[in-house]
């Protein structure tokens, strides 16, 4: 077992690795946005990646999301953990809340998202984009953070890198049915669940966007407000993983780790060799 760390914004390192060091990885997606950190916490293997890159140099829609999962796979990561900044659209989850994600509305456009395509065509289920399992141990985890958590929750996922307009922010909170709002999860869990990762993501609640009466309109500043008060608890509920999960990990129950059983329809003899290539770490197991 080894955990994935995608830190988002604000969250650029991790501290307390036994062994740590800066791992470059090279896939063939091209780079990930930074160096891993890999090293272990409580005797488990850990793998830490700023979604972002140190600094905050990748903008949303430029993330190489590719490279980050293949990347994370590459490594040995089995479960994989997302910590983001979300805006709300509920007045009860509000800023310094955890929301722990369960579902996503996928308003991004203009992003590569899937690890197959023609010469290797694949359709996984994303019914239930988020690991149940994972979640849990996180939710567990979060528990012990002080702060007030949300045990579900639908996120939208939008282009950016501009925020919403007032208009949107209504339709995606009463049309859509959205709960929070970020840029970046998607199309990070769907390559995760190609790649047969175990994703939970934890979205902590930085602002209202721009829907709220009572509330100025989301900016950066605000969001690192938030995020830097509450960098701690995204660090105590990191640390709290370990423990938990080394006695619960085992074949998922939910069958992320065996995503791809019955998904790749290619015939074995129309595959094309060049595209295999690349997927000799997202799909080994079935290939
Ligand atoms: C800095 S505000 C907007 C920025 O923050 C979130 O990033 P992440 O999910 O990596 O924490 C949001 O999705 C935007 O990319
Ligand atoms: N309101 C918001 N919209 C999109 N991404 C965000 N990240 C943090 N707050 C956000």
């Amino acid at each position: 077992m080894t955990i994935g760390i995608i830190g988002g914004s604000g969250l650029y390192d991790l501290d307390g690795l036994a062994g740590a060091r800066w791992q470059e990885v090279d896939t063939p997606w091209g780079r990930p946005s930074d160096a891993i950190l890999t090293g272990t916490l409580d005797g488990v293997a850990m793998a830490f990646l700023p979604r972002h890159g140190r600094g905050h140099v990748n903008a949303p829609s430029e993330i190489p999301y590719r490279a980050n999962i293949d990347a994370m796979k590459r490594l040995g990561v089995t479960d994989l953990v997302s910590v983001s900044a979300c805006g709300s659209f509920r007045e009860e989850m509000a800023p310094g809340d955890i929301v722990l994600v369960d579902q996503f509305v996928d308003r991004t456009r203009d992003r590569p998202s899937s690890f197959f395509g023609t010469g290797c065509v694949a359709h996984v289920s994303l019914a239930h984009p988020t690991c149940a399992r994972l979640r849990a141990v996180v939710a567990d985890a979060a528990g012990a953070t002080g702060l007030r958590v949300h045990a579900g929750g639908t996120y939208l996922a939008m282009e950016g890198p501009q925020f919403s307009t007032r208009a949107e922010s209504v339709m995606y909170r009463d049309t859509l049915g959205a709960d929070v709002i970020g840029m970046t999860n998607m199309p990070e869990a769907r390559l995760a669940r190609e790649a047969e990762l175990c994703y939970a993501p934890v979205a902590m609640v930085t602002d209202y966007d721009c829907w709220h009466p009572g509330h100025e309109a989301v900016d950066v500043a605000a969001v690192i407000a938030t995020l830097t008060a509450n960098a701690a608890a995204a660090r105590t509920l990191v640390a709290g993983l370990p423990g938990r999960l080394a006695g619960a990990r085992g074949a998922c129950g939910a069958g992320c780790d065996r995503a791809l059983d019955h998904a790749i329809i290619t015939a074995p003899e129309a595959r094309d060799p060049a595209v295999l290539a690349r997927l000799d770490a997202v799909a080994a197991r079935v290939l």
